[in-house]
């Protein structure tokens, strides 16, 4: 039996569009509750969200085959994208990828000798059903996908370069740190920046590869679909969560109670 097929990783290299829902919540009841949600996938962030592997791991066993989890790496070293396939993410996006040295070293990361260096491990843990998927070995790094994170001047400079690593599956868009490193901190919706952004998209196209985004404005969402963007996230929990409760407080809060004497008090 070999490793589970990444249906992620196969839609995204037919062009198929797969919307996705970021989860900062990191917590596995929440997770469970979003994976449910419809969204071709999800991504545990393990940068920004407050996760240990752990909290991680449980996430990824509450969200189970609802949708499929893209993990985010907190930094692209070796050992962390180790632990993170060991507790079976097959599919890892990697923060602050600025050049083509860089993604080769995460693609050796992602994968078994003799294409990289990912240690043997597995049998020990969830990615190999604790070694009841007796293939695992030598059907992993076929199932494996790696999408790395272009967010900043010196990214977008080397773009063409970074798409073309083999091993590379998609290539993704932060607006917001390319924003920051543009001098537009807080502001990735400047006309600067969406400039480069939809430029960006444009040449991840060009080179072959498909190229995903995150942004929770739907107007915006929708014109990266509508350039070409594969793989979209539309939201965030946390967002989500906290725009909801504030507005539903605010509609009751808004309301004048009514005068003491009146309500029989
Ligand atoms: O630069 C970006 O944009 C990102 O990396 C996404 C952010 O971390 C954030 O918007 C997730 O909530």
């Amino acid at each position: 039996m070999p490793a589970p097929l990444n249906k992620f990783k196969a839609a995204i290299a037919n062009g198929d569009r797969q919307i996705g829902l970021w989860l900062g919540m990191a917590n596995a009841y929440a997770a469970e509750l979003c994976a449910g949600a419809g969204f071709d996938w999800v991504v545990v962030d393990g940068e920004h969200a407050p996760n240990t592997l752990p909290v991680m791991a449980a996430q990824l066993q509450a969200i189970g085959d609802k949708t499929h989890p893209v993990v985010r790496a907190p930094i692209g070293e070796t050992w962390i994208i180790k632990q993170l396939l060991d507790i079976g993410a097959q599919t890892v996006l990697v923060p602050m990828v600025e050049t083509a040295e860089q993604a080769q070293q995460l693609v050796r990361a992602m994968n078994y000798p003799p294409k990289g260096v990912r240690g043997v491990g597995a049998a020990m843990a969830r990615a190999s059903a604790f070694n009841r998927i007796p293939d695992y070995l030598t059907t992993a790094n076929e199932q494996v996908c790696l999408l790395v994170q272009l967010e900043s001047r010196a990214a977008m400079a080397n773009l063409e370069a970074i798409a073309a690593v083999e091993g590379v599956d998609g290539v993704f868009i932060g607006p917001s740190d390319l924003a920051a490193d543009m001098g537009f901190l807080g502001k990735p919706g400047a006309p600067e920046v969406q400039a480069m952004v939809e430029d960006g998209l444009a040449r991840i196209i060009k080179a072959g590869k498909p190229a995903g985004i995150l942004t929770a404005d739907n107007a915006l969402a929708q014109r990266y679909l509508d350039l070409g963007a594969s793989f979209v996230a539309v939201g965030t929990d946390v967002t989500l969560f906290s725009q909801a409760t504030s507005a539903l407080a605010a509609k009751f809060k808004s309301v004048p109670a009514p005068a003491k004497g009146a309500s029989g008090y």
